[in-house]
């Protein structure tokens, strides 16, 4: 395996720096339990390091021509992609999560993110508004430095699609990664910088919740996008109120993928296996709450259990692995303590269930099927994170969209029907952010992706992901001379 040690915990102002001070990390490889990498969580003094460069380096930088900063992202996303294999392998190192997996999902996407905001870069323009002989003209401006804190499912994913835009539009970044995977934000850091980004421009500092709080409560933050839980986004939304700051909000979820009659029953249960045990589960879009229709029920559940039990688990680093662990010991202990739960309240177990008989190290859970499933389950109402899917059965249109609905949350959710115009009515009902028509958990970085409710606040991606990195200053000017009262 490579070694993943970083040359020091942070990259701040164009180099790594480290404060032996700060609170220990141990960065552990899920598969084995081994200690990969020791790191250390910022101190007040590296916090304060990354908030000067970081206001020094967005002036500078905010005054480029937008085409020069596009051009500068646009070679981070070459390089990233040159480098896709040893990226992909950090990250699997760092996550557990199958390198057949990574090699498509992780850097490649973080490179997509990169591409698509450098091209649009120099399209962020203002407008003008005639009122007859005078004018209002408006620029969109940065708004100047940002954090971003990352959750450890997709670190890399992460930390690209918040700096992307966050650059493209002419602010700084702070990130800090989660604790558990803080390796892939900071070779994102070194490649920025090999790219021609200045010094201070992206910075990485680790930690634990505490330093996420400390930059975020810092008055020369002007925003913070969070990806992570609910309760955690409560807290920062708060911490950031109190300073006025923007947010952008990517939480959880406990989405609904329905699945009707007329549906190719193949492609739905393809999209239900993708839906809950890519990433072992660790998606915060994943379609957990499967909503089958009565009549193909029997015929999906016999597919679903045949197919799942073909799935090979074992050694992520193995390209025929498509199936890890669980990011960290305490997620799988939390996710077994879910599948005793769903079995205690009397939903039947299917398939899975078990840490895998083959993998006695690691943080493992098999692939889970749990069916007749009912919606006041604590499997059907709480997010897992883990891969363990809930089918429950439904009659007729409206009983499903109700009960799809029937929850805090309202990241996504997908309906499989060879009928398009219920396909559109039924989409057109559901409270979700992010929806899907015969597909689930495809996210390319042209379409919006976030979620509403309990799920989040503002969208990440597309271009509206430029209006949350921005604001708008309205300049009147007048063409005759000003009168006054007296
Ligand atoms: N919507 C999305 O795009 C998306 C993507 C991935 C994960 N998620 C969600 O993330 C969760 C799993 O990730 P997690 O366990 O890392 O989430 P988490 O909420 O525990 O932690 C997220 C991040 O917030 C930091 N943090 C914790 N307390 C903080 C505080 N008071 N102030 C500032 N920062 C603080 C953590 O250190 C970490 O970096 C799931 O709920 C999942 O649904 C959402
Ligand atoms: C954005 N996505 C779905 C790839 C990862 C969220 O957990
Ligand atoms: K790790």
């Amino acid at each position: 395996m490579r070694d993943v040690q970083p040359a020091a915990s942070h990259f701040v102002d164009g180099r790594y720096v480290e404060d032996v001070a700060g609170r220990s990390i141990e960065c552990v490889y899920p598969a084995s339990g081994a200690v990969v990498a020791r790191l250390h969580s910022a101190t007040a003094d590296i916090v304060e390091q990354a908030l000067a460069s970081a206001v020094r380096a967005q002036r500078e930088w905010g005054a480029l021509k937008p085409v020069v900063r596009g051009r500068v992202l646009r070679r981070a996303a070459d390089i990233i992609r040159e480098r896709n294999r040893e990226l992909s392998e950090i990250e699997t190192i760092d996550t557990g999560k199958p390198i057949q997996e990574t090699l498509v999902a992780d850097a490649a996407s973080g490179a997509d993110a990169l591409e698509y905001f450098a091209g649009l870069a120099a399209t962020m323009t203002g407008e003008t508004i005639p009122l007859g002989g005078d004018f209002v003209y408006t620029i969109r401006e940065p708004l100047g430095v940002v954090v971003g804190i990352g959750a450890w499912n997709y670190p890399t994913q992460i930390a690209c699609w918040k700096a992307a835009p966050a650059l493209a539009a002419g602010n700084a970044m702070i990130f800090k990664p989660s604790e558990v995977t803080p390796l892939g934000a900071l070779r994102l850091a070194e490649i920025l910088i090999e790219a021609g980004a200045p010094a201070g421009l992206f910075n990485v500092v680790q930690g634990y919740g505490d330093v996420g709080a400390a930059l975020v409560s810092d008055p020369r933050v002007a925003k913070v996008s969070l990806t992570g839980s609910v309760p955690t986004g409560k807290k920062v939304y708060a911490a950031a109120a109190s300073g006025m700051k923007h947010v952008t909000m990517e939480l959880g979820g406990k989405s609904p993928l329905i699945i009707f009659d007329d549906a190719d029953l193949d492609s739905a249960v393809s999209a239900a296996i993708n839906a809950n045990f890519y990433s072992s589960g660790q998606v915060c879009s994943n379609g957990t709450r499967v909503f089958v229709q009565d009549k193909i029920r029997p015929t999906f559940l016999d597919r679903l259990v045949s197919r799942t039990a073909n799935a090979v688990i074992g050694e992520p680093l193995e390209e025929a692995t498509q199936v890890g662990p669980l990011v960290s010991e305490a997620q799988r202990n939390k996710v077994l303590g879910y599948i005793e739960t769903g079995k205690t309240e009397g939903a039947r177990l299917l398939i899975g269930g078990r840490v895998p008989p083959s993998q006695n190290s690691g943080f493992y859970v098999e692939p889970t099927v749990f069916a007749d499933v009912t919606d006041e389950m604590t499997i059907a109402r709480e997010e897992i994170f883990g891969p363990v899917m809930a089918v429950l059965g439904f009659a007729d249109e409206a009983d499903v969209i109700a009960r799809a609905n029937a929850t805090e949350f309202g990241l996504a959710a997908g309906v499989f029907t060879a009928n398009l115009a219920r396909a559109h009515r039924v989409i057109g009902q559901l409270e979700a952010g992010t929806c899907w028509i015969n597909t689930y958990n495809v996210t390319p970085v042209e379409a919006p992706f976030g979620g509403v409710k309990q799920s989040g606040v503002g969208r990440e991606n597309s271009r509206a992901a430029l209006d949350h990195y921005s604001q708008i200053k309205s300049v009147y000017v007048a063409s005759g001379p000003v009168a006054a009262a007296y």
